[in-house]
């Protein structure tokens, strides 16, 4: 007669007796639910800490939609602020792209972590900020082009909002998951320029607004598990305009790869982070846009050529460069750096079009 097995031993270092009830995917040890959530917590606290990601004082807005991640990421970064006296100033920041039925509703989970947190929110539109809604935009020009406008007005309008509210730091929920897939996405389709930066923990510090991404090194799963054991409210139905295109292939392999070896989705993440770029490939330089002020490498914004794409029954102007015959082509800059263009988002989301600019990104932000 063999005996029964009971439930797993919890794994935590700190010698926890209790049974296990998780699995934790980035390491994948057994964890009762209390030592689970501690560790994901501890595994946050120290990306900040080791990456001085912020300084004391700070007003740092969180880009929050409502999601799984950025909703754990503003609960995570509220318990820390509080039981690590970051002294940071926290506030929540909401785009509303004007999508009804997707992000009306994710919003209301958004003010539901407003109240729980007690954190200030502040929503922009991209009718108030662009004079144009997504819905608007897609009845215009379709839904095949349609992240390319949503990616580069998102990203301003976080900027421009941050600013509004005098934040000096932006942090997005941005995970491991969306890291793995985004270094994969820039190795096939060669970027090098963009492999190089998309694993930056913080991005755009030549600027005014650094974004930093505090959950880089959390597995989606445990995001998930956290917000489960949490008991946390957030919004998970995926872009109605998102067509599932190359990204999702990216992120179905990553997936696999993460079956197969759970390590697979940090060694991608590290493999981005160990590259250099060659000292002799020339950068874009940045410059400011002649019609709006915001930073740019050519004479407009990538959201004013939208507009006014928009504005003159042309959508396609800064969408696509004249002349183009592939829909997934590299557009060669003089120094022969290739740049594409892209919704930015990782919410399965990957439009093809193709941009001369180099504002929309499959960069991560
Ligand atoms: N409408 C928005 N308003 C504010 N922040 C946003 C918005 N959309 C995206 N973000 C920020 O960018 C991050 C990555 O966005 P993405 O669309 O890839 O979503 P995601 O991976 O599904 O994340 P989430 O689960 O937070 O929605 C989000 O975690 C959030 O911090």
């Amino acid at each position: 007669m063999g005996s029964r097995r009971g439930p797993p031993q919890c794994e935590s270092i700190a010698g926890c007796s209790s049974y296990a009830k998780v699995k934790k995917m980035k390491d994948g040890r057994q964890l009762c639910g209390d030592c689970f959530t501690a560790s994901f917590e501890k595994d946050v606290h120290e990306t900040i800490v080791q990456n001085n990601l912020f300084k004391r004082g700070e007003r740092v807005a969180i880009g929050a939609s409502g999601g799984k991640d950025s909703t754990v990421l503003a609960y995570v970064m509220k318990t820390l602020n509080d039981r690590y006296d970051y002294g940071l100033d926290l506030r929540l920041l909401s785009i509303d792209e004007g999508i009804k039925g997707y992000r009306d509703d994710s919003l209301l989970a958004v003010e539901k972590n407003r109240i729980e947190y007690g954190l200030p929110l502040t929503i922009l539109s991209y009718q108030d900020l662009y004079g144009w809604t997504m819905d608007e935009i897609v009845a215009k020009i379709g839904k095949k082009n349609n992240c390319t406008f949503c990616g580069v007005f998102r990203r301003q309008a976080l900027d421009r909002g941050a600013f509004k509210i005098g934040a000096s730091k932006l942090v997005t929920g941005h995970n491991a998951d969306d890291m793995a897939e985004t270094v994969l996405m820039n190795v096939l389709r060669g970027d090098i320029a963009r492999l190089q930066r998309c694993t930056n923990i913080v991005t755009g510090e030549e600027g005014d607004l650094p974004r930093a991404k505090p959950l880089k090194y959390c597995y989606e799963r445990d995001i998930v598990m956290y917000a489960r054991m949490k008991k946390l409210e957030y919004f998970y139905t995926e872009c109605i305009y998102a067509p599932n295109a190359y990204r999702g292939y990216s992120r179905i392999y990553v997936r696999e790869l993460e079956k197969i070896q759970p390590r697979a989705i940090l060694d991608l993440i590290r493999s981005g982070e160990s590259l250099a770029i060659r000292k002799e490939v020339e950068m874009p330089q940045i410059t400011t846009c002649e019609r709006c002020g915001y930073m740019t490498s050519q004479k407009l914004c990538k959201a004013c050529l939208l507009i006014e794409g928009l504005n003159s029954n042309n959508p396609d102007l800064g969408v696509r460069k004249k002349g183009k015959k592939t829909k997934i082509a590299l557009s060669t800059k003089p120094d022969g750096e290739t740049e594409k263009s892209g919704c930015g988002t990782s919410n399965g989301c990957a439009c093809a079009a193709t941009s001369n600019n180099n504002e929309t990104s499959n960069s991560l932000f």
